[in-house]
């Protein structure tokens, strides 16, 4: 059996290799950009008046006794206004470009006002409530670099700079697979024998908050069926992420069905708990992978985690970032497996700790909903409170 560190090692040499598409902008989310996002022009574009009130020449305007006139009115979205009478103000909205011939704006806040006479109530300085142009960033400037996820920031980012095309990563077309005679849909009455499934619906949710969309396929576990489906999703798709049959039960057919149809083994099982059965598989011509993941709800869902998120980012240039945290209380693993262990993060005087879960082994999804992440703990070995160990969120940020 190999070891969690030799399996990552093997997974990455089995990368997705993609392509580069190009996706209107709204359509990004989640994606891994392509190609750098530039400054269409300065940022903000002019000087940008940001308060309501009004515009004046600072060495013009009668500072001393702090009154003047307003001269005309002006609103966002009307073209730059030029200031006829240095000596007068201009009435501004927040957004405008800076009138030409003024160097301050003071808020209506600060003003008192008759007709179309104003007195300033407080000092003015130049440069007050002005963005200045290109103070954010300058025409050409890289605003964000090819390499990076697209969230709801940098869609925003992608409109103001007017790029309504982006090329983006593809991403590898997904099937999800679930096996198992006992398994009904969510809306089913199970019988007593029977259980609802939901594996593949976590799995399902957790490639969409990637912005990886999959499609979800149930099989008997039936030999021949199994062939069947399998040969038919593997045409369609680049990774299969199965659930379930992979153990040694007799109905267990999926190490045996997948080599028959191009996917050779890499490997199967490794030294953790849970997830232990773990089965890897790659048909290195026709650049198809398979994770066929351990049943049991929680050691699916960390095997998803732990292994196909990693291959992932891999696959789409993303480095996996070591996460640690500090515990907040002992453990030792007696066993010779590696431990991944669900933990909750409390705070602790102010600082996050990890709680462990103690849930009813791998088949326990009511304590995987509780649980903010793994840690992992190596064989025969203790950590104790406050050391740091390995953590990984299932925060699903690719
Ligand atoms: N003789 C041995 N038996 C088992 C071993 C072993 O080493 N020797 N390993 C155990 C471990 S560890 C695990 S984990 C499980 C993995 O088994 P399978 O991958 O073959 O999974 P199944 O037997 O099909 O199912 C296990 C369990 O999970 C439930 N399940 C399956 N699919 C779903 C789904 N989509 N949603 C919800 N729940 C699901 C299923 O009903 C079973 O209860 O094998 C041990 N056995
Ligand atoms: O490895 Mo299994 O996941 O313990 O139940």
């Amino acid at each position: 059996m190999i070891t969690p560190a030799e399996a990552h090692q093997l997974i990455s040499e089995h990368l997705f290799k993609p392509e580069k598409e190009t996706l209107s902008f709204e359509k990004t989310r989640g994606r891994i950009s392509a190609e750098p996002i530039l400054a269409d022009r300065d940022l903000p574009p002019f000087n940008r008046v940001t308060k309501d009130g009004v515009a004046l020449h600072t060495a013009s305007f009668d500072l001393v006794n702090r009154e003047g006139v307003i001269e005309t009115l002006r609103a966002a979205g009307d073209p730059q206004y030029r200031l006829k009478d240095p000596e007068k103000a201009v009435e501004i909205m927040t957004g405008s470009p800076l009138p030409l011939g003024t160097d301050a704006v003071v808020m209506y806040e600060e003003i008192k006002r008759e007709k179309n006479r104003i007195l300033l109530q407080e000092e003015v300085t130049p440069g007050q409530n002005i963005h200045p142009q290109g103070q954010d960033a300058q025409k050409g400037d890289v605003l964000l670099k090819a390499g990076s996820r697209m969230g709801s920031a940098e869609i925003g980012l992608l409109a103001s700079v007017g790029k309504t095309e982006l090329q983006v990563h593809s991403v590898p077309k997904v099937a999800i697979v679930a096996t198992g005679n006992e398994l009904v849909l969510p809306h089913e009455e199970p019988a007593p024998h029977q259980i609802r499934m939901s594996n593949v619906y976590s799995l399902q949710a957790g490639l969409e908050e990637l912005g990886i969309p999959c499609s979800i396929q149930i099989i008997r576990d039936d030999k021949e069926l199994l062939r069947q489906d399998l040969a038919s999703l593997l045409e369609q798709n680049d990774l299969l992420i199965c659930s379930g049959g992979v153990s040694k039960g007799r109905y267990d057919y999926l190490p045996e069905v997948l080599p028959e149809l191009g996917i050779q083994k890499v490997f199967h099982r490794v030294r953790q708990k849970p997830g232990k059965p773990l089965w890897f598989g790659a048909d290195r011509t026709k650049g198809k992978v398979v994770f066929a993941l351990p049943g049991n709800p929680a050691s699916t869902f960390s095997n998803f985690i732990l292994y196909v998120l990693p291959w992932l980012r891999k696959s789409l240039g993303l480095e996996t970032k070591a996460e640690r945290v500090v515990m907040k209380e002992h453990f030792y693993n007696p066993s010779d497996l590696w431990r991944h262990i669900q933990v909750k993060l409390v705070s602790v005087q102010g600082q996050l700790k990890a709680e462990l879960l103690t849930g009813n082994g791998s088949g326990d999804l009511v304590s995987l909903a509780q649980a903010d992440g793994l840690i992992s703990i190596p064989p025969q070995s203790a950590v104790e409170a406050d050391e740091p160990v390995a953590y990984q969120s299932f925060q699903l940020i690719l």
